[in-house]
């Protein structure tokens, strides 16, 4: 049940609807794309923009630079963190609030209905659709959203609040770790704990909240040959091609049901006691929330519960791409020369991206061995990130399950993420406090596909569950 202040609150944000859709439509209007050389100038632009914002809103903070990195071979400055802080009362608890304004690349050509940077609403069903409107930049947003309508209301904040915003977060959050040990007694000292908004419900119509995310373990395996692409009527049959053993390994990690074939890999897996299963087989999920979420009929499992644990308690290997092939219309006949192959992990305790890396080494090696090929294979481990499972029996969670009962009406599932967030496990052992992932969108907002969206609704009634979960931390002992 809402008190007082925590319906003030609601009416306020319902009163703000428009401002802060446009608040949202301006965000999604910056192309803050962190993976592509091309938009690392927009990440910053992000970060600037939102620099300003949290001003704006009475917040202290600072853009920390993090250095340089290389990307595609180009070095390239790191976007911003920024650090923010709004509040500093001895007698209130303080939240750190983490979430990241990079996104994940989107071009109309893809096959989006509508320009991906621009938010785009459709009156009838509610959604609106643009890149980072789910991930990550309206959970973000979010946290202002609530600021805002204290101060409108001249509504004292709850808790002190701490930010730590990213643009790095699709790209291996690099450099990110090191400064939050590097601050962790400077200004991350007086965190009681942490909240982060960026993952998704478990279907489109129950919230939930989540206490386990999936490792991530990425890597780029190159083959190369000749010095040139070649005319396949000249050398086809003539030479070895790049392309062939690429597909040779490729297709030997994994079987079309997604069992990862790398030895050793599954020995890594905590085993399955029988109380976790029970834990899958009785939670709120149906096939068709998966059905509608993939817009198919395409799981690899009919057994609710396995496709579940497939998703959250196992590992998979997903194959991304391939950089260097003939991928355009029309029939080139070319033997392309050099040829990179994406793939990862996703990681599940107890496994950890430095075993990952032995075993996907050593298997790799010998696969390219027995295919005799004169070409050169380079395999490079790009960003990884340990799993996360935190224990859902603590006042931060007890706070966020509450805030659920009063914004959603229902008791929130207890669910573990499938996507990784690597940042979450830093915040957890360096600063050694509960971190507690409550997402705003659903499970079908298509983040890191065509046409993203994030429903009024959600952004609406995220916004509200969010204030009142500080709220409900404030009444927590
Ligand atoms: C769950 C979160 N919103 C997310 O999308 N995380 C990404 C992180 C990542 C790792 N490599 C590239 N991006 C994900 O799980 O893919
Ligand atoms: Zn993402
Ligand atoms: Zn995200």
């Amino acid at each position: 049940m809402a008190n007082a202040d925590q319906k003030k609150f609601m009416a306020q944000i319902d009163a703000n609807k428009d401002s802060i859709i446009q608040r949202l439509a301006k965000a999604v209007a910056i192309p803050s794309v962190s993976g592509d050389a091309a938009y690392r100038k927009h990440v910053f632009e992000m970060a600037d923009w939102l620099l300003a914002e949290l001003k704006g809103l009475g917040a202290t903070a600072e853009l920390k630079p993090l250095g340089k990195q290389v990307l595609d071979g180009k070095e390239l400055e790191l976007p911003p963190v920024i650090l923010g802080e709004l509040g500093n009362d001895p007698a209130k608890k303080t939240i750190l609030v983490y979430g990241h304004f990079d996104v994940q690349p989107a071009l109309k050509s893809d096959g989006w209905d509508t320009e991906p940077f621009e938010l785009v609403i459709d009156e009838k069903t509610g959604r609106m659709c643009g890149r980072g409107s789910s991930d990550d930049k309206g959970p973000i947003l979010g946290w202002l959203n609530v600021v805002e309508a204290h101060t409108q209301l001249g509504l004292e904040m709850p808790v002190n609040l701490k930010f730590c915003l990213e643009g790095m977060e699709e790209s291996g959050s690099v450099g990110l770790d090191e400064l939050i040990e590097a601050e962790k007694d400077k200004f991350f000292t007086g965190v009681d704990a942490v909240c982060i908004s960026d993952n998704y419900w478990l279907g489109t119509t129950k919230p939930c909240i989540t206490h386990g995310l999936r490792g991530i373990a990425y890597y780029k395996l190159q083959i190369s040959g000749p010095a040139r692409d070649l005319h396949s009527g000249v050398f086809g049959g003539v030479v070895h091609e790049p392309m062939t053993d690429l597909f040779a390994i490729m297709s030997k990690l994994v079987t079309p049901t997604g069992e990862i074939l790398i030895p050793g890999i599954k020995d890594l897996v905590a085993p399955l006691t029988d109380e976790e299963k029970q834990r899958y087989d009785v939670m709120d999920f149906t096939l068709d929330d998966i059905n509608g979420a993939t817009g198919s009929n395409s799981t690899v499992s009919e057994d609710k519960a396995k496709v579940l644990m497939g998703r959250m308690r196992y590992p998979s290997l997903s194959l991304h791409g391939i950089e260097g092939a003939f991928s355009e219309p029309g029939t080139k006949t070319v033997i392309p020369a050099k040829v990179i192959g994406k793939f990862s992990l996703r990681l599940v305790p107890d496994m950890t991206p430095e075993k990952v890396n032995e075993l996907v080494t050593k298997f790799i090696n010998d696969e390219f061995a027995k295919l005799g090929s004169k070409n050169t294979l380079t395999l490079t481990a790009e960003h990884g990130g340990k799993p996360w499972l935190a224990d859902p029996n603590h006042w931060n969670y007890e706070a966020a399950i509450k805030a659920t009962e009063t914004i959603y009406g229902v008791k929130p599932d207890l669910t573990r993420e499938g996507g990784s967030i690597p940042v979450t496990l830093t915040f957890a052992d360096t600063l050694n406090k509960n971190v507690l992932l409550l997402p705003m969108g659903r499970s079908d907002d298509g983040a890191h596909s065509i046409n993203e969206k994030l429903d009024v609704s959600n952004y609406i009634e995220g916004t509200k569950l969010l204030g009142v979960y500080l709220h409900e931390v404030a009444a927590t002992k």
